[in-house]
């Protein structure tokens, strides 16, 4: 069966237009899955459309070959430029369309707008007060001021009880005094806060009339509206490169008795009386909303990141030919080795895997923050927190693993920047630090579970939330030839076995005499093991109930198969919680595996065309080995030409060292 296929064009590389040819499925209509409906498909081909119209979005130079200070000078002029066009280009105040402006024009290295848009304005969204955002909404929403989210310190990121810049009430001048005490109370790491940002959303530690009240949101101007100077009583400034996001600016800043007026505590939950009096939040964590709001978005993101690896994997893999099978005429495509397959093709699924997770978290998200703003409904905050804390992690590794994964599948091509893998891995993996450290955010994750596991203890099941149902679930005898429900009872009795045995060791120390923190810390390996499984059942959990909505058939067919390959491969990678524990038999085992082999075979034909359904654009990808129409030889050696290195015969550094030494050494 061929289809009306968007991504086949005659001049492209052969290989690459047969692949798109035996595909079982239509991409567009794939992507209308992948991005959540029809309408948001379209505009983002629409907006795709729209910026390749515009001669200055279109790259000019490599940014590998770019320094850092001409990356940060690239991003600033693309903005500018999209500036000028955002509104003929996406709906005002579309975060979606937004995000998807920026990925394609800037990419992924960070630029200065990063986190006025994904922290700064979400943290006046739900915190501010409706005055307040009277006041500094509309100006951040049209750009007059730039933010950033200024929490992290040099001496305390994840616990942040411990957070030692202080913001003081003095009620006789109705102010706050922000103050930096020592210096491992410099703020340290906030995205564009150290040379782009003139406005920060500043966590400090409430204190008024000696009594500390815990971190709490201040907005802070921090430079001149006009000069950019900052500010007397201000330190602040770049902490140098990173790993990648090079092209954002991460900062320092420090304070010394900055005053700011009372009025710059953001007030929605919580306020501070101009006589000192406190009134307290509904929920003792509202402040820590745009860490949730930014969590809950990472399923999708990272997702994305791992789609944009495997993208240029896939297709590289396809144009790729390297040794034989049966045909000695004629080399084969590395796509076509079992172990390409089986490298790439069980991080496809868990791409989609995880954008359906984001999809529904961001969702989540937004339900959140209505019912907190508008019914002051602060219910749902413990089980989003719980469900987004694994969900980051879990997400995180393996899109890591999968990015590494993807990189190695090129060979020695995917070790060049001309790949832009090694760009993608360094952006995501800092999704395993940013946002809580992945094995902070597992133990909150499981702080919940040992919660769930007392109840069911205690005798209260009722009270568990939907999510943590399992948990009651009896030990049963699965026929796995039954279907995807039955993968998920498999994986319930396993991460069900899992969590009871983590609290049981908790307990047991406990019980030997052991505070809660140190039976904790002394259980928190298991409890971690126990968090990831609770985490990546939701994960299967979401992917079947996605795919069973889906009603065009042949892509619910495409995505049955890389579902299938999903729930196969999942259970493999716990096969041995299930032996150990005898829920599973080593027979079950063999037909797993016989089950992901023949899925692997299954995908083969619509590998290309289910990572083609992401529509990435070439200039998004910014890869020489993923592009779109396959050329990628004559494009790999037009892209060395251009390295700084190519542009003299012979360099200075020959000139001054190589030649004098040489030149030695004959004598
Ligand atoms: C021209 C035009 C431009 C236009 C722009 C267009 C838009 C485009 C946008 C651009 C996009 C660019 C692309 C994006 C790329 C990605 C960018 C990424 C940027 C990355 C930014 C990173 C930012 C950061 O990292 S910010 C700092 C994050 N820091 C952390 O996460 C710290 C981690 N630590 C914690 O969160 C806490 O310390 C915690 C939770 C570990 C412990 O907190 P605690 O106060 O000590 O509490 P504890 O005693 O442990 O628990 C008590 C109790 O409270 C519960 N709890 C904790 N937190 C929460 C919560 N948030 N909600 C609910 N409940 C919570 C906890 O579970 C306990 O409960 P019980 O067990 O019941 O007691
Ligand atoms: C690219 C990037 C962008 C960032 N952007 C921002 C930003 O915009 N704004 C901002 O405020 N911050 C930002 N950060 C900072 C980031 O949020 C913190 O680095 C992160 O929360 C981790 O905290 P930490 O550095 O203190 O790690 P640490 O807590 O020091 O972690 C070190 C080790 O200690 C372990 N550990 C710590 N506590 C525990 C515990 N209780 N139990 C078990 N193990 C523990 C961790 O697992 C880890 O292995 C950014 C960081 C990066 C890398």
């Amino acid at each position: 069966m061929s289809f009306l296929n968007k991504e086949i064009c005659d001049g492209d590389n052969p290989d690459l237009t047969e692949e798109r040819r035996t595909a079982t499925f239509d991409t567009d209509r794939m992507a209308q899955v992948i991005y959540g409906s029809e309408k948001f498909a379209a505009r983002r081909r629409q907006i795709t459309k729209s910026i390749s119209r515009i001669p200055a979005l279109q790259d000019t130079k490599p940014l590998a070959f770019m320094t850092r200070e001409e990356k940060i000078t690239e991003a600033c002029r693309e903005l500018d430029v999209l500036s000028d066009h955002w509104e003929q280009l996406i709906y005002v105040n579309d975060e979606e369309e937004a995000l998807h402006l920026h990925r394609e024009v800037i990419g992924m290295e960070g630029h200065p707008f990063a986190l006025h848009e994904t922290m700064f304005i979400p943290t006046l969204v739900s915190q501010a007060s409706d005055e307040q955002q009277e006041k500094w909404l509309g100006r951040a929403r049209k750009r007059e001021i730039i933010g950033c989210y200024a929490q992290t310190e040099l001496g305390h990121g994840s616990n942040l009880r411990k957070l030692e810049t202080t913001a003081t009430y003095s009620p006789s001048t109705q102010e706050f005094i922000l103050h930096t005490p020592t210096i491992t109370a410099l703020k340290w790491w906030p995205g564009a806060l150290g040379k782009s940002s003139n406005y920060a959303i500043v966590m400090a530690d409430l204190v008024i009339k000696n009594k500390s009240y815990g971190p709490h949101p201040f907005i802070v101007q921090l430079r001149d509206e006009k000069t950019h100077q900052p500010l007397p009583g201000i330190t602040v400034g770049d902490i140098g490169p990173k790993m990648a996001f090079n092209g954002a600016d991460n900062g320092f800043l420090g304070f010394d008795h900055f005053r700011i007026p009372r009025g710059n505590l953001l007030m929605r939950h919580n306020r501070v009386e101009p006589d000192g009096s406190y009134l307290k939040p509904p929920h003792a964590k509202i402040g820590y909303s745009s860490m949730v709001k930014v969590r809950s978005r990472m399923a999708m993101d990272q997702g994305l990141f791992m789609a944009q690896a495997l993208v240029i994997a896939v297709r590289y893999s396809a144009v790729r030919r390297q040794g034989f099978l049966e045909d000695k005429s004629q080399e084969v495509k590395v796509l076509d080795y079992q172990t390409q397959q089986h490298r790439l093709f069980p991080s496809i699924a868990r791409v989609y895997a995880f954008i359906f997770c984001g999809l529904e978290t961001i969702q989540l998200y937004e339900k959140l923050i209505l019912d907190v703003n508008k019914n002051g409904d602060t219910s749902g905050m413990a089980d989003l927190h719980s469900l987004t804390s694994g969900l980051k992690s879990v997400v995180t590794h393996f899109t890591g693993q999968g990015i590494e994964q993807a990189r190695m599948a090129c060979g020695g091509h995917g070790y060049s920047m001309a790949s832009y893998i090694s760009e993608i891995y360094g952006v995501a993996v800092a999704g395993c630090t940013y946002e809580g450290e992945n094995m902070v955010m597992l133990l909150q994750c499981a702080r919940a579970l040992v919660k769930a596991v007392e109840l069911v203890e205690e005798g209260h099941p009722e009270k568990l939330s939907p999510m943590m149902a399992y948990l009651t679930k009896p030990s049963v005898t699965v026929d796995l030839t039954v279907g995807p429900e039955a993968y998920v009872k498999i994986f319930q009795l396993i991460a069900k076995k899992q969590a009871f045995k983590a609290t049981e060791q908790l307990h047991k120390f406990m019980v030997a005499g052991d505070s809660r923190d140190v039976a904790w810390n002394k259980s928190a390996v298991e409890l971690t093991k126990a968090s990831r499984l609770h985490t990546r059942l939701y994960i299967l959990k979401t992917f079947i109930r996605r795919v069973e909505s889906i009603t065009d058939i042949s892509v619910k067919a495409a995505l049955t198969d890389l579902l299938n390959l999903h729930l196969n491969y999942e259970l493999l990678d716990v096969a041995s919680y299930a032996l150990a524990d005898g829920i599973m038999s080593s027979t079950q085992m063999d037909f797993i595996k016989n089950q992901l082999y023949s899925s692997l075979e299954k995908i083969r034909p619509n590998a290309v065309s289910l990572m083609d359904s992401f529509q990435f654009s070439d200039l998004q990808l910014r890869s020489v080995l993923g592009r779109r129409d396959g050329h990628v030889y004559q494009n790999l050696f037009e892209w060395a030409k251009s390295s700084p290195l190519n542009q003299s015969e012979v360099l200075p550094s020959v000139t001054q060292y190589l030649k004098p030494m040489m030149e030695k050494s004959k004598l």
